[in-house]
């Protein structure tokens, strides 16, 4: 029996119970879902955290109502792809993130893409591909291009002991093994401060900090060790180095019983064979309409469901527990037309799953009343940065070199970089045109009426099937097509943020001072994503843990969360965020202590993976397969 309906019994036993009152109690108990089922979840955003969540949500419990509030008037989030018309054809620009991995959490990408039947419209850029294997730092004043054990030993040697990007980084690394472990007292440090007390301070200003620029687009001296790179924080404390660490995964990789457990649970799926063998050979991989085809398609599997409900434009003012402590209880208002005169709407949910901002949530989480006692957050600040992309698109093909594109490091003097830009990407990598393709492309009709046979450069005969590639561009002729990211923590404070214009401006000219480009672009994009990458900071860890217990202590297991402020900031992340979070919430026993952050800090417990096992999929089974 429910908290609620004993507080509803007490009171009314204080009063002389009679028939009428019996029946207003069996009324009442029928009307209260049972104490922690999760029978109307309300889901707060609907970027792909609250979308993925709705869709683990009705797969896991299919009688759940979902309703979906989003205060914009798309879903999808950040993943935002748009196609812009040119001569002949189309550009596919990506506004946000533009490539998932399959590695790791990115099972589940792959397990959605097989579910929803997305394989065909699925374009993988190979392990041996210039992308993978091409990845580029500008320091002090051109382009280096990254050693890969494909180019040699010769080659590489070369690169390290030829480029000023090297210089104190290559002894310090040999000699990291040397250095003594931290203080057993310490708890959390930067990424900076970890990597200058263990190698050097050279590898952080002109390596790492490029690595961080292209992933949190933060600042390395500020980004926790413990948060972003847990594994080498542990290596140090259990192996004395990174080096004993790493040479300590060749008997086996290390992983908390946690994460076993979850690559057991992914194995059992039925994968199609075809499928994960083409993945094992994947470096990244996107859809032939971008990334929002894989959110549109989630979207469009919910729809069809007549237990989701879709509320866009429709801002959450406030939420709390709701009077009986049953569930929640959100007031939402109309986003598009704001009327102070209009009373909010009131709704109540036995559940709710917050996949918006940490400061988002806390924003709407303060009590409701106007008191002199200061209220704590539900969260505890987590930052975010501000980061614009400017999607350009020339004529000429081939401007940019071959490769992924190219990092710029903190170390980068500032004459080279007067932007602040973060690196650019080339997206022709991993999003090939018909361009190039299209001559064998038109030889297939005759080849399929046995006429033409195409061989390669060797003068193997081709298979047809090789060369029905998905591409994302249209045009019959492809030219460059590059991503510059500007911002991040370089506009950390900023009062306001460039103009599109200036935007523009600044990466036409880090373009031409890099890359030598010149040429106008034919089309372009600029877009100003605000604080789109939470920070992990140092100290995250304990304000995750001081989020759960608030959690816990206002909400009593009935709000949960999720997103890029928890597990990740990738895409992939989210969806573990969002896996994790409805498997908490399917589980019943102890569900009041949870909250979506009961794995925050745990003790780990590390099993030893056999040596060689691959991830979570790659040894998918057929349906019946033992
Ligand atoms: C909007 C800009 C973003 C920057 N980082 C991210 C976004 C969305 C998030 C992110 N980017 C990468 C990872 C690592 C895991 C992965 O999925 O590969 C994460 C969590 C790597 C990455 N960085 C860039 C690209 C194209 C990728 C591949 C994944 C993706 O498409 O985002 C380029 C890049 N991202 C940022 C900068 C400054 C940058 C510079 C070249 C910031």
């Amino acid at each position: 029996m429910s908290e609620a309906m004993l507080k509803y019994i007490t009171r009314t036993r204080r009063s002389s119970i009679n028939a009428n009152s019996i029946a207003k109690i069996a009324r009442c108990y029928a009307s209260f879902p049972s104490s922690s089922e999760p029978s109307d979840v309300a889901i707060l955003g609907g970027g792909i955290t609250g979308i993925a969540s709705a869709y683990y949500l009705s797969k896991a419990l299919p009688a759940t109502k979902i309703t979906i509030y989003e205060t914009g008037p798309r879903m999808g989030g950040w993943l935002s792809s748009k196609r812009l018309e040119t001569e002949g054809g189309s550009i596919l620009f990506e506004a946000g993130p533009r490539t998932l991995r399959p590695d790791k959490n990115g099972v589940l990408a792959a397990r959605m893409i097989q579910e929803l039947g997305l394989q065909e419209d699925t374009i993988f850029t190979g392990t041996d591909s210039p992308a993978a294997r091409m990845r580029y730092i500008y320091y002090p004043d051109h382009l280096v291009r990254l050693p890969h054990p494909t180019f040699g030993m010769f080659q590489n040697l070369r690169t390290v002991l030829s480029e000023p990007l090297f210089k104190g980084i290559t002894w310090p690394l040999l000699r990291e093994f040397l250095i003594d472990a931290r203080d057993e007292r310490m708890d959390d440090e930067s990424v900076g401060s970890f990597m200058s007390r263990r190698i050097s301070k050279n590898i952080v200003d002109q390596a790492v900090s490029a690595m961080i620029h292209g992933i949190y687009a933060g600042d390395v001296w500020q980004l926790s060790i413990k948060s972003l790179f847990p594994s080498l924080w542990r290596y140090e404390k259990e192996y004395t180095s990174i080096a004993q660490g790493m040479l300590g995964q060749k008997e086996g990789r290390e992983v908390t019983k946690r994460e076993q457990a979850f690559m057991q649970e992914m194995k059992k799926f039925a994968w199609d064979l075809d499928f994960t063998a083409k993945l094992a050979r994947t470096n990244v991989f996107t859809f032939r309409e971008g990334l929002s085809q894989f959110s549109d398609r989630i979207v469009q599997k919910l729809k069809e469901n007549k237990n989701v409900v879709f509320k866009l434009d429709t801002a959450i003012k406030h939420i709390a527990r709701n009077e009986h402590a049953s569930g929640v209880e959100l007031r939402t208002v109309n986003a598009t037309k704001p009327d102070a005169n209009v009373p909010p709407e009131s709704s109540t949910h036995t559940h709710a799953i917050s996949t918006l901002s940490a400061h988002h949530l806390s924003a709407i989480a303060l009590p409701n009343v106007t008191s002199a006692v200061a209220v704590l957050p539900l969260v505890p600040k987590i930052p975010a940065v501000t980061v614009m992309t400017v999607n350009l698109y020339f004529r000429t093909p081939d401007l940019a070199p071959p490769g992924f594109g190219y990092l710029i490091p903190l170390a980068t003097p500032f004459e080279q970089n007067s932007e602040r830009a973060l690196g650019v990407v080339f997206d022709n990598a991993y999003s090939p045109s018909k361009d190039g393709l299209s001559n064998f492309l038109d030889l297939l009709g005759g080849n399929s009426a046995g006429k033409v046979v195409v061989r390669d450069s060797s003068g193997n005969e081709i298979n047809p099937k090789r060369l029905a590639v998905v591409t994302q561009d249209t045009v019959p002729k492809v030219g460059t097509k590059v991503t510059v990211m500007l911002g991040g923590h370089y506009w950390d404070g900023w009062p306001a943020y460039p103009s599109e214009q200036e935007g523009l401006d600044m990466a036409l000219s880090i373009l031409k001072r890099h890359l030598n480009i010149s040429e106008r672009p034919l089309l372009h994009q600029v877009n100003l994503q605000q604080d789109c990458i939470p920070q992990y900071h140092v100290g995250h860890e304990s304000r995750l843990k001081t989020a759960h217990e608030r959690l816990k202590e206002r909400f009593g297991g009935r709000l949960r969360v999720a997103g890029s402020w928890i597990e990740g900031v990738g895409v992939n992340d989210c969806l573990r965020s969002a896996w994790d979070v409805v498997k908490g919430l399917q589980e019943g026993p102890g569900s009041g202590e949870k909250t979506g952050l009961e794995m925050v800090g745990q003790e780990e417990v590390y099993v030893r993976l056999p040596v060689g096992l691959p991830t979570g999929f790659a040894r998918g089974k057929k349906e019946g397969e033992d």
